[in-house]
């Protein structure tokens, strides 16, 4: 595998000495050892990236602050302050790596891969962008009142991370697209190197929302600090490594049979209302739990003003969620919609297990979410007076109809006999963690 990446990668190669450690054997390895599929010629391509950027940061790893603290941060003194007197030029150079393309096509896969392969007493982090947002704010909550808090923050996390692996990079809501470019620009001039996945080009995060204007000097200062590389593959692993197991099922008044189930996976617990705490003090109300196990009503869960941070804060109590009645999706329910898409995200980022009833298959949910090219295409068939009553509810929203194909992949996934593997997996290794 690797000699058939050294050949397409020639040129690489005459310039750089091959090196033995790194993401790209990591990969040989795993497809040796039966863990990985031999990956197409996409996954490849992407792996040389991250091996460029491997070998560059295991050269520069001194300079760049990755492997130590400095005797200022050591001391617990303030970077911020101590920056000062520090000069900064080495920093600018490294650019980091931004990688997009289609759902399930391994891009955390390789972007997890890489990071694992680095130190792990390096300053690095890996982390969502949903969890990571939600730090930003709380920490700006914490700053209030100081003349730049964005500074304060940035300063804040350089000093905890040079290196920052960002899974999933999506922005969906104003306050978010309003503060990125300060606080990157910050966080840039502090020394970090951002690796970033995501299901879009930089070109077209946020495409269609508010103040969007605003938001544009924040992609031209990631695409000066990134090297930008598109997976370019049409494969979904999800569904070649899927086998069902039975945990979503398809109609209307499921009820009997979804509390049935949640009865047996809480065995002979007593399930009751229960109240978690989330960020910056709010509280959940969780209507049963027992064992790990929570069940939600879908509209207590999604037709509610709640969010990543509710969502974070219930699977830090709970590993398993039993969601009855999954609607279909369309511009009457479209709020829900998204946040139907952010509590998948956040399930599948913890390795949640998901019981559920749904209207309709993971595709059939979405139908009726399309983006603007989709909608254009559909639009000689509304002239049709049977197709307007079918469209009535159609929504046509870019960001929810490219959201869609992740979560349908994701739910797909979750429902597979590897993915229940690797929950349990999660679970033994935190009950180990518990007991030591
Ligand atoms: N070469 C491979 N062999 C086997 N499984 C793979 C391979 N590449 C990816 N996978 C698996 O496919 C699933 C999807 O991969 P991953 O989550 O990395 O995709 P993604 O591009 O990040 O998707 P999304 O855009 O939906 O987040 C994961 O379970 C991953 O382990």
């Amino acid at each position: 595998m690797i000699y058939r990446a050294i050949s397409a990668n020639t040129a690489n190669v005459a310039n750089r000495e091959l090196n033995i450690d790194g993401p790209l054997v990591e990969y040989e390895r795993r497809i040796a050892a039966g863990e990985l599929l031999d990956g197409d010629a996409c996954q490849l391509g992407t792996l040389w990236e991250l091996q460029r950027l491997y070998d560059e940061l295991v050269a520069n790893a001194v300079a760049c602050r990755l492997d130590r603290y400095t005797t200022s941060e050591k001391a617990g003194r303030s970077r911020w302050l101590w920056s000062r007197f520090i000069p900064q030029t080495s920093y600018a150079a490294m650019k980091g790596l931004y990688l997009y393309g289609g759902v399930g096509t391994g891009k955390t896969m390789l972007m997890d891969l890489f990071f694992n392969q680095l130190p792990s007493n390096w300053r690095k982090k890996r982390i969502h962008f949903h969890d990571f947002m939600l730090n930003v704010h709380s920490r700006l909550q914490k700053h209030k009142g100081v003349a730049d808090p964005l500074e304060v923050v940035a300063g804040e996390m350089a000093d905890e991370s040079i290196l920052l692996c960002l899974d999933e990079f999506m922005v969906t809501d104003v306050a978010d697209a309003l503060i990125l470019d300060r606080l990157f620009r910050h966080l840039f001039s502090n020394g970090t190197i951002l690796v970033a996945t995501s299901n879009r080009a930089p070109d077209n995060l946020y495409e269609g929302g508010l103040q969007r204007d605003l938001f544009l000097q924040f992609i031209a200062t990631l695409k000066e600090r990134c090297v930008v590389h598109e997976i370019g593959s049409s494969v979904d692993y999800r569904k070649m490594t899927s086998t069902e197991q039975g945990f979503y099922f398809v109609g209307k008044h499921l009820s009997t049979l979804i509390n049935q189930k949640f009865r047996q996976l809480i065995g002979e617990h007593i399930a009751v209302p229960q109240e978690v705490e989330v960020l910056m003090g709010r509280k959940l109300q969780v209507p049963l739990g027992a064992k790990g196990c929570a069940y939600f009503p879908f509209e207590e869960l999604c037709d509610r003003p709640l969010g990543a941070a509710d969502y974070f804060g219930l699977f830090k109590n709970f590993h398993t969620l039993a969601l009855e009645g999954v609607p279909v999706f369309g511009l009457s329910n479209k709020t829900a919609a998204y946040r139907f898409v952010t509590l998948v995200d956040v399930m599948y980022e913890n390795r949640a297990r998901l019981l559920c009833s749904a209207e309709g298959t993971p595709i059939e949910l979405f139908d009726r979410i399309v983006t603007i090219a989709d909608a254009q295409k559909m639009a000689p068939r509304t002239s049709s007076r049977s197709m307007k009553s079918d469209l009535s509810d159609i929504c046509v929203d870019n960001e929810l109809g490219f959201a869609k194909d992740r979560t349908i992949s994701r739910l797909t996934e979750m429902n597979s006999r590897e993915y229940l593997q690797q929950h349990a997996e999660m679970l033994a290794e935190k009950q180990a963690a518990a007991i030591a």
